[in-house]
C-alpha cells in the first residue's frame, strides 16, 4: 500500500482498488461465482509522466483501465483525479471528467463506429465536450488530423478504408479532441505490425511533449513498456507485484515474476518478449489463493508465501516488490 497524496503533482491515484464481477444470488437461491479481476491496486501517476503497466492477458489490465477513466466503478477502494474522488466527478459532470481523461482502445478498427465517417467520429467529442460548431469545428478537425499525421481528406472515409495504424491514429485524434490532461492507452499498439508500432509510439511521444500530456500506458509487451515508461508497474493476477522508476525494474528486478519475464530475452530484430511467452497458467480468478498468487510457480516460495499476501510500499521514487523473498531488495531510490 502506498500514499502519494502529499505529492503535489500527482494527478491520478488509486487506493486499494478492487473490482469483482458476479457474486450475489441466482434465481434459484444459489450463490453466483465471484470473479476477482482487480484485487487491491495502488498506483499514482504524476503530471507529465508515463506510467507503464505490464501484465499478461487476464491479469486485470483492462478492468483497471476502464475504472481509471470512469467507464467502470470499483467494488472497493477509490480513485482520485487531482485529489477529487472519481465517483463524485462522475456524478457531478461526466462531460467534465471526459475533458480531463480519455481512453485509447486496443483494437483500433473495431473501436470506431463502422457506419460513421471519421468526420462524424471526431465531430462528436468536439461538439459535446468542447462546444465547437461550424468553421471552428472544421478547423479543429483539420488540426487534429494534422496532429496525428493523417491527410485531411481521410475525414471523409469510413473505418474499413483504413489500415490498423491509420485507424489507431484516428483513435488517438478522437482522444485528443477532448483536450485531456491524461490519456489511458490500453494496449494501443498490440494489434499493429511491429514497424507500424514504432511509428505510433513515436507519434504518442511527440503528442505527449506537444500537449503536455500524462499517459497510463498498458501493455502485455515488456519491450514496449520499457521504451515508453518513466515508471513501471508489473501486474500479476489482479495486483501490482513490482513497481519502480525508470530502468530500475529492468536492470534489477526484485520480484521473481518480473525476473521470469525478463529471463526470456527478446531476440534482436524480432518482436520483444510478451508476458504470454513467459507465463504458464494463472490461478483461478473464481478462487484466488490465500497468499501470493505467484507462489505456486515461484522457485523462491516458502511457507510464508502461501499463508499471507505480501505487501509493498510503492512510492513514486522507490523500487519495491510485493514479495517476502525478493531477488534484489532495494529500499530507496
Ligand atoms: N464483465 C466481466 N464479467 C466477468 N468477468 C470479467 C469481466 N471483465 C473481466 N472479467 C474477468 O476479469 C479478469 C481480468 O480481465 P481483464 O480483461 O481486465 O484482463 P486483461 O489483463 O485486460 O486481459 P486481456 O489483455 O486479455 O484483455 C479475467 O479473469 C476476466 O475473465
Amino acid at each position: 500500500m502506498s500514499d502519494a497524496s502529499h505529492v503535489s503533482d500527482v494527478v491520478l491515484q488509486t487506493r486499494d482498488l478492487v473490482r469483482t464481477f458476479g457474486g450475489g444470488r441466482t434465481l434459484f437461491g444459489g450463490q453466483k461465482p465471484t470473479v476477482y479481476a482487480v484485487r487491491g491496486i495502488d498506483v499514482a501517476v504524476r503530471k507529465g509522466e508515463t506510467l507503464g503497466i505490464v501484465g499478461e492477458s487476464g491479469c486485470g489490465k483492462s478492468t483497471l483501465a476502464r475504472m481509471l477513466v470512469g467507464l467502470d466503478r470499483p467494488t472497493e477502494g477509490n480513485i482520485t483525479l487531482t485529489g477529487s474522488d472519481m465517483n463524485d466527478l462522475i456524478a457531478r459532470d461526466r462531460h467534465a471528467l471526459s475533458r480531463r481523461i480519455q481512453y485509447v482502445f486496443q483494437d483500433p478498427i473495431s473501436s470506431l463506429n463502422p457506419r460513421k465517417l471519421i468526420r462524424e467520429t471526431l465531430a462528436a467529442p468536439l461538439r459535446y465536450l468542447r462546444g465547437l460548431s461550424g468553421d471552428a469545428l472544421n478547423q479543429r478537425m483539420a488540426e487534429l488530423m494534422d496532429a496525428v499525421n493523417l491527410r485531411p481528406e481521410f475525414l471523409d472515409r469510413y473505418p474499413h478504408e483504413f489500415s490498423g495504424g491509420q485507424a489507431q491514429r484516428v483513435g488517438i485524434a478522437r482522444a485528443l479532441a477532448a483536450e485531456p490532461e491524461i490519456i489511458v492507452l490500453d494496449e494501443p499498439v498490440s494489434a499493429l505490425d511491429v514497424s507500424v508500432q514504432a511509428q505510433v509510439l513515436n507519434l504518442l511521444a511527440d503528442l505527449k511533449k506537444k500537449f503536455g500530456l500524462t499517459y497510463v500506458f498498458i501493455s502485455h509487451d515488456l519491450s514496449v513498456v520499457e521504451a515508453v515508461s518513466d515508471r513501471v508497474a508489473v501486474m500479476y493476477f489482479g495486483r501490482v507485484v513490482e513497481q519502480a522508476k525508470g530502468r530500475a525494474l529492468f536492470d534489477k528486478p526484485q520480484h521473481p515474476y518480473t525476473r521470469l519475464l525478463l529471463d526470456s530475452a527478446p531476440v534482436p530484430g524480432k518482436r520483444g518478449l510478451t508476458v504470454e511467452d513467459a507465463s504458464a497458467e494463472l490461478p483461478d480468478p473464481l478462487s484466488p489463493p490465500p497468499g501470493c498468487a505467484f507462489a505456486p510457480r515461484c522457485p523462491r516460495a516458502q511457507d510464508d508465501c502461501v499463508a499471507k499476501v505480501p505487501d509493498a510500499q510503492y512510492g513514486l521514487e522507490n523500487h519495491d516488490a510485493a514479495c517476502f523473498h525478493p531477488l534484489n531488495p532495494v529500499t530507496s531510490a
